[in-house]
């Protein structure tokens, strides 16, 4: 059997496409279940832009588990694969508010009710639970996500912006987090470039980086410069990593007192709940809501052009 010449750009099927943000860090979706799509990182990039692409922080793949290669082991257990790029193309294990997105996306979609869903990220399986809608259909709901446990590696790192320097808590979620706790959120400028690290070799494959201020008794506010996409109005796993680097600070285990810990997380693009357990999985709860649908123009999806003179 011959295999079928590759489609050119003007042949390329328009592919649809959701947006949605979980307080406001913002998604492209789009649904692939049997994972037909390819889509390299400038493709990704492509239609992250907010020029000229969809625009987005990030892009959410929603793939059946047992149609993608990094996933098939999981089908098991959750038929859904979130396979999340950053904006720039990369791939990360593991994004929280996009887990919330993901899962509000599955809901209007049929693919689920209220109530309890397992999805498969590459920082395995989550639970994640869709509170009841104020009306049927709303989409209003809170979703809670179970994060699993936070992992704090011993590590000495600073982080730098201008000539402010703070020293770090090295909080992994599945992904790594670089949290310095600061005087002023302002004084982490305009976090328009990555803030520098030193040693960078304790983060080979970078790292997000938050500022978090006190704004009360378990109560903070925070910044984040995301690996891969830049400063965001929101990073989930970054609010988690800000949370149980602040209860540790305060002197704070649920793992020793037997008592869960509750941190308010304020962002710049809204509030987070975050819980940490007695036997140490982390709560997330928050917002997510579908904003747009649509379709994607073919040459978006087109290798770029290089232009010789
Ligand atoms: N915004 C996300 C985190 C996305 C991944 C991150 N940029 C990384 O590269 O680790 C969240 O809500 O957790």
């Amino acid at each position: 059997m011959s295999t079928p010449p590759a489609a050119t750009p003007a042949q390329h099927p328009a592919v649809p496409f959701l947006k949605g943000h979980g307080t406001e860090n913002d998604f492209v979706i789009v649904h692939d279940p049997d994972n037909a799509l390819d889509l390299p990182a400038a493709t990704v990039a492509r239609l992250c832009d907010r020029r000229a692409g969809v625009g987005g922080d990030g892009l959410l793949h929603v793939v059946r588990s047992a149609a993608h290669p990094e996933a098939r082991a999981m089908a098991d257990r959750a038929e859904w694969f979130m396979d999340y790029r950053n904006a720039d193309g990369s791939i990360a294990e593991m994004c929280g508010n996009g887990v919330r997105v993901f899962a509000r996306h599955l809901q209007r979609a049929g693919h689920a009710g209220a109530g309890d869903l397992a999805v498969a990220t590459r920082g395995g399986v989550k639970r994640v639970h869709i509170a009841k809608d104020s009306a049927p259909g709303a989409g209003d709901g809170d979703i809670t996500v179970l994060m699993g446990r936070a992992d704090l590696p011993a590590a000495t790192v600073t982080v730098a912006v201008g000539a402010r320097t703070w020293p770090t808590t090295h909080v992994d979620m599945g992904n790594p987090h670089a949290v310095a706790f600061v005087a002023d959120l302002d004084h982490a400028g305009d976090l328009l470039t990555e803030p520098s690290y030193t040693p960078s070799a304790v983060y080979p494959a970078g790292v997000n980086v938050e500022f978090a201020v006190d704004r009360g008794e378990r109560h903070l506010a925070m910044r984040v410069h995301e690996r891969g996409s830049g400063e965001t109005r929101s990073c989930g796993t970054g609010a988690c990593a800000v949370a149980v680097a602040a209860a540790r600070r305060d002197g704070l285990d649920p793992a020793v007192t037997g008592a869960p810990v509750t941190y308010t997380v304020d962002l710049p693009g809204g509030r987070l709940l975050i819980t940490e357990r007695p036997d140490g999985e982390i709560e997330m709860t928050g917002p997510a809501v579908i904003v747009a649908e649509g379709h994607i123009a073919p040459g978006l999806f087109a290798p770029s052009q290089t232009v010789t003179s």
